[in-house]
Formats: C-alpha cells, structure tokens, sequence
C-alpha cells in the first residue's frame, strides 16, 4: 500500500514537473528567442519523421550561443517495435549544457514520457571523445542576474526530468564527462563507460572556484556514499574509467566501440521486469530526494545566484575560461 501511494505522489510528482517544466521551457525559448523573428510556430516543430518502425524526433530548433546556428542540438531515434530511444547529444564541440540545449533537451525528455509507448531512453554522445563537458560556462560568465536564473532554472529542470523519469534510463558514456556531464549520467538508472584511460568522469568544480548545488551532492551520495561523495566534491576529483568503476560512479566499462550496443542489450534486460513494479521501486529510492529539492528549489536559486554573479566567482570563472582556450592554442 505504502509502495503504491508512493508511486501515485511520484507519479503526481513527475506530472507536476512536467507541466512546470512544459511552461518554464516554452518561456526560456520565448526569451531566447525573443529578438528573432522565428518563434511564430516554434513549439510546433517538434515534427516526428516516421520510416520502417523507426521514429526520428526532431526537436525544437533552437538559435545557438557560438555560431548562432539553427542545427538541433540533439538526435532522438525512437524505435517503436523495442520501445526505446536513443538520444544522441551533438551540441559542438563538446555538448556543453547551454541554455539552448538545455531547453531542447527538457522538451525532448518531456515528449518521449508522455508517450506511453516510449518505457526506455539511452542517453549519448555524436561528439567524439566527449559525453559532456558540463555546464556551459559561457553561460554563467559575464551574465546578467535575470540569464543566471534562467540558466539555473533550466539546469534545475534538466536534473528533475532525468532524475524523476519514469523510463528506464541509461548513460552510455563514450567519452569524457566532467561536472555537469557527470550529473546527467548519474541522473540515470545505469551507467556504462567506454574503457579509455583518456576520458575522465566525476566533479573538478572546486577546482576553478565554484561548488555543486545541494542536489548535486544528494544524488551523488545515494549512489557512491558520504565519503567518496565528501572527497570527490571537496576536491573536485576527476576519476579515469577504471577508478570510477571501483568507486560506483559507473556500473560497467566496456571497449568503446561497445557502448551503446552494451547499453541496448542492458535495455533489453530491465524493460523485462515489469514496469509498474519497476516505477514503484524507483521511486521509492528517488522520491524522497526529489521531495527535499523541490523544497528548497528556490533557496537553491537564490544561492546560485548570489554565487555565480560574485565578483571573485567571476574571475575565477575568466581564469578558468582562459586556461581553457589556451589549453587548444
Ligand atoms: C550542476 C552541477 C554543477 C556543474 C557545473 C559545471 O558543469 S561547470 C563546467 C565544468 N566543466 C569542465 O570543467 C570541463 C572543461 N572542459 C574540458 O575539460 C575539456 O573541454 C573536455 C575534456 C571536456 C574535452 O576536451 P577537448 O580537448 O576535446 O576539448 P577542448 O578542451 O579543446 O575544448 C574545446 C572548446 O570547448 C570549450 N569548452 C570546453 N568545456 C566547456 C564548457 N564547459 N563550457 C563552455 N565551453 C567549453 C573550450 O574552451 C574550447 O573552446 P575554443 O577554444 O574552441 O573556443
């Protein structure tokens, strides 16, 4: 009974976020896109393409921060016969979480869960080497007060629609994911990471001066516990494959050229559990979480804000932004 009631808050829980995040989304692509003449019909264009059972969800185009490109930042293969979509993030050149994609990405996580017949999601990259690199930084740099809350309110939305999904999701890591790249992984059910030394997963946020939101550690400590959680985030540890494995930020490793292949297998076995038992038991773990977030959600805004915009953050963030670039020249 008590399984059961949790279930309907949760799922009442998912649907309330959904709607909130429906309306948020459809606001932060009107601000977005409030200088272009584009919008009329926008929202409509969330335009399905239908061939031998395989659906190919196109998403709102949305305007981009570097190149002011139209290009969708995510490729949505939903196969109608398994009842699983792949999503591909190819957001150049390393599927930075800006607020364009941001939005996209909340709308088509929103989309596939109000399809009934969609009961799994894999999450991944086209990028080459990189799953994500996290948060845009160029998002939370030089900034106004009103694009810092907006940012962080879809950065919020991102991390609830992933975490509370009642779809079996699965991270199939092919490549680096740092901060915020790590945060959607860990938002999923499963992770699977390709096996090379190269790609680093796991938090460096202190690292150049800033701090993960209480949610952040929340999630995190469910899953790898008080300590590694205390060290990784305090330290802003990045851990290779192997390390993460041995730690629980990932489930599996497996050759690169296997991820996803091992991630549709791995599919396979947790959409033959039934789904309602299945729902009830997630959000058994996950309710009482997303409860203590939707909280706080606001405090969590105010903070952002007040952090992110602080003269010494800032600086940190244009240190760190330099270093970046001069890493490539
Ligand atoms: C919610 C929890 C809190 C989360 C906080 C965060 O996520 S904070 C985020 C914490 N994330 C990190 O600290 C990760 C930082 N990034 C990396 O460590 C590496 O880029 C990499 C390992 C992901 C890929 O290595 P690679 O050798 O394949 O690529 P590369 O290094 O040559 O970069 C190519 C271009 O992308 C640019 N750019 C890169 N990242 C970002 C970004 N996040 N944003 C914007 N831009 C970024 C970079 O400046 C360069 O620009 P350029 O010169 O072409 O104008």
């Amino acid at each position: 009974m008590d399984a059961y009631k949790s279930s309907v808050d949760f799922a009442e829980a998912t649907a309330f976020l959904s709607h909130a995040c429906y309306e948020q989304d459809k606001m932060a692509l009107r601000a977005t896109l409030k200088n272009k003449s584009i919008l009329s019909g926008l929202l409509s264009r969330l335009s399905s393409c239908s061939s031998h059972g395989r659906v190919c969800v196109s998403p709102v185009l949305v305007a981009q921060r570097r190149n002011n490109s139209t290009s969708p930042k995510l490729k949505v293969d939903f196969n109608q016969s398994t009842g699983v979509a792949v999503m591909h993030m190819q957001n150049p050149p390393v599927n930075s979480l800006s607020l364009g994609f941001l939005t996209e990405f909340c709308i088509a996580v929103e989309k596939l869960e109000m399809d009934k017949s969609c009961r799994g999601l894999i999450l991944t990259s086209s990028q080459p080497k990189v799953f994500s690199a996290g948060l845009d930084i160029m998002d939370m740099y030089g900034k106004k007060l009103e694009q810092y809350e907006e940012f962080w309110r879809a950065v919020q939305e991102m991390w609830l629609k992933l975490y509370s999904s009642n779809m079996v999701t699965i991270a199939a890591i092919n490549g680096s994911s740092p901060a915020g790249g790590c945060l959607m992984s860990l938002s999923c059910d499963y992770r699977i990471m390709a096996d090379n030394p190269r790609y680093s997963i796991g938090f460096n946020e202190t690292q150049f001066g800033i701090v993960v939101p209480v949610w952040c550690k929340e999630a995190m400590t469910t899953i790898v516990g008080h300590r590694n959680t205390e060290l990784t985030l305090e330290l802003g540890l990045l851990y290779n494959p192997s390390d993460a494995l041995k730690i629980g930020l990932v489930d599996q490793l497996v050759p690169e050229d296997q991820v996803l292949a091992t991630a549709t297998k791995t599919m396979t076995k947790w959409l033959a559990i039934p789904d309602h038992a299945r729902r009830i038991t997630k959000s058994m773990m996950r309710k009482p979480t997303i409860d203590k977030i939707m909280s706080i959600r606001e405090a969590d805004m105010q903070q952002y804000i007040s952090f992110i915009s602080k003269d010494s953050t800032q600086k940190m963030l244009g240190t760190y932004l330099e270093m970046l670039k001069k890493k490539r020249g």
